[in-house]
């Protein structure tokens, strides 16, 4: 009787020694491909050369190598259909029941510093994917094994009863395809980009498994957390957590909208968030001051609220910290007292971000909505202060002009209709979300009230009337910013003039829906 045979082509050699004697041990035969057989062989274990059953030796630098009849009839052929067995017999050709394959390392090649198309392109593999497809579909028949996780369970069945159930091999053929699918996604996505194509007509995203969630956004919902396969800028996906409880679906938004906000600034600073906005953004000489502006911004709302420092995180800081209830700590690293001083409390979650990676925002913005996705770039526009235009007779002073950059930093990052009132160092009052904007403007202005000497206010958006304008002049705010474009921006200038406000206009609206 002819042995069972295992075909062996991988680029990832991770835990084939072990899997490859088991298969020995079961007297099934190993076919293996060239730097595969000499990997083998070097351990002491035989194998067959593919070449001797396609009888053509491997060519055009290994571009061709199992596209062969031989080998895909082998693994295409039905088992229970006399006409396939009958075609396998008058080719000559000996059923493969086992394939183990990995792929050229595409997407490393593609990370790799100064890579050229010509490399990325030798990288692309094409007899990997069309064996693991041709075994993938023959599911029923053909154990496939793509991933090197997958070794010891096809081991135990084997060892167990000589065969792999029909139930493992149908999970490892889908496997296959979720695994051709993604290897051949990072390949379309990196030659749509190489020929610049803004808006393919097929949407493919690779994104793998980060983590499985205990639940959604509220306890009875699945969920579960996929980051890209290729890492961009900085994110909550390359974040390193080092101390506290798991991150929840609430606690991840939350962090990424954070980390946004933090993006934005280049002195120290510190972004407290709740529920998606901004409760504190301060900045500071060092990381403490930071901390405390952003603190005092709104004592209240920072409780069981998210951190996200651009500073290491030094002992001061983490003390005043650590008195606090928060969820979770985000900074680029911290001292060992400051870690120490925060690891006191169980359930803290501790982040470490690498504030090194590029941050610019290359990554697109993807919203799902029912049916559908909408794609768009980040709004990662850098403003161009020297095109901001004072349409007021009053012009702004020296520190209300620092303040306004400030402020038009923050409202960005705030849920429109975005309304903030801010210093130069710090927020001081947040309106977010309200369907009118003379709501936000009167929760901005009330959570400031106390504090609105030399106090500026920022509009993510127009105001589309006056009333807006003559609320925060009545309050006490003496400068103001927004984007313009109403057709009654007129009245809001004038209104401006009447009480002797300073308002310039930016032409650029950063709506946060
Ligand atoms: N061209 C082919 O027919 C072909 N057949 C298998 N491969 C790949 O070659 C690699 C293994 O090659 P080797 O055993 O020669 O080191 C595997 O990642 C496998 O997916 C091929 N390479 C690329 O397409």
């Amino acid at each position: 009787m002819t042995k069972r045979k295992a075909l062996i082509s991988v680029s990832d050699k991770t835990g084939l020694i072990e899997f490859a004697k088991t298969l020995c041990e079961l007297d099934i035969e190993i076919v293996s491909t060239g730097g595969t057989k000499q990997y083998l062989e070097e351990s002491g274990i035989k194998t067959t050369a593919v070449e001797s059953i396609t009888g053509f030796s491997e060519m055009m630098d290994g571009r061709v190598k199992t596209l062969h009849p031989a080998i895909h009839g082998a693994l295409l052929a039905r088992r229970d259909k006399a006409a396939h067995l009958n075609d396998l017999q008058a080719h000559n050709i000996q059923l493969i029941d086992f394939v183990c394959v990995n792929l050229y390392p595409f997407k490393q090649t593609i990370l790799k510093e100064g890579v050229g198309l010509e490399e990325a392109i030798e990288n692309i593999d094409i007899g990997g994917p069309s064996m693991l497809r041709s075994a993938a579909k023959n599911y029923a028949s053909v154990t496939v094994i793509v991933d090197p996780n997958d070794y010891p369970i096809v081991a135990k069945e084997l060892l167990e009863n000589q065969q792999t159930t029909l139930e493992t091999r149908a999970k490892l053929g889908a496997k296959v395809f979720r695994h051709t699918a993604a290897y051949d996604a990072v390949i379309a996505n990196y030659l749509t980009h190489n020929v610049a194509e803004k808006n393919p007509e097929l949407l493919v995203l690779p994104y793998e498994r980060k983590q499985v969630l205990r639940y959604g956004e509220n306890s009875h919902q699945q969920a579960t957390f996929y980051k890209n396969v290729l890492p961009d800028s900085y994110s909550i996906a390359c974040c390193k957590q080092l101390h506290g409880k798991e991150l929840s679906y609430n606690n991840i938004r939350d962090a990424d909208a954070a980390i946004r906000i933090v993006r934005e600034f280049v002195e120290p600073t510190v972004v407290a968030l709740k529920h998606m906005n901004p409760c504190g953004i301060g900045t500071g000489a060092t990381i403490f001051e930071a901390y405390i502006q952003a603190y005092t911004a709104d004592p209240v709302s920072i409780f069981g609220g998210i951190v996200v420092c651009n500073r290491t995180v030094d002992l001061p800081t983490a003390k005043k910290m650590h008195a606090l209830f928060l969820e979770i700590i985000i900074a680029p690293d911290y001292t060992a007292e400051a870690l120490a001083c925060l690891e006191q409390k169980k359930n803290v979650r501790i982040l470490k971000l690498d504030f090194s990676q590029d941050k610019q925002a290359i990554e697109t913005e993807k919203t799902g909505v029912l049916g559908g996705m909408l794609v768009q770039e980040q709004d990662s526009l850098v403003e161009e202060v020297d095109q901001w235009v004072c349409v007021t007779k009053r012009k702004p002073t020296k520190e209300e002009q620092q303040a306004l950059v400030f402020a038009y930093k923050a409202v960005k990052y705030v849920k429109s209709n975005a309304i903030v009132v801010t210093n130069a160092t710090q927020t001081l009052g947040i309106g977010a979300g309200q369907m009118n904007r003379v709501g936000s403007v009167k929760i901005a202005l009330e959570q400031a009230k106390d504090n609105l000497i030399g106090a500026v206010l920022a509009s993510d958006a127009f105001f589309p009337m006056s009333d807006s304008v003559e609320y925060a002049a009545l309050k006490g705010i003496r400068a103001i910013i927004q984007p313009g474009g109403s057709i009654r921006d007129q009245e809001s200038i004038e209104m401006a003039d009447k009480y002797g406000v300073t308002m310039l206009f930016t032409n650029v609206r950063h709506f946060r829906h």
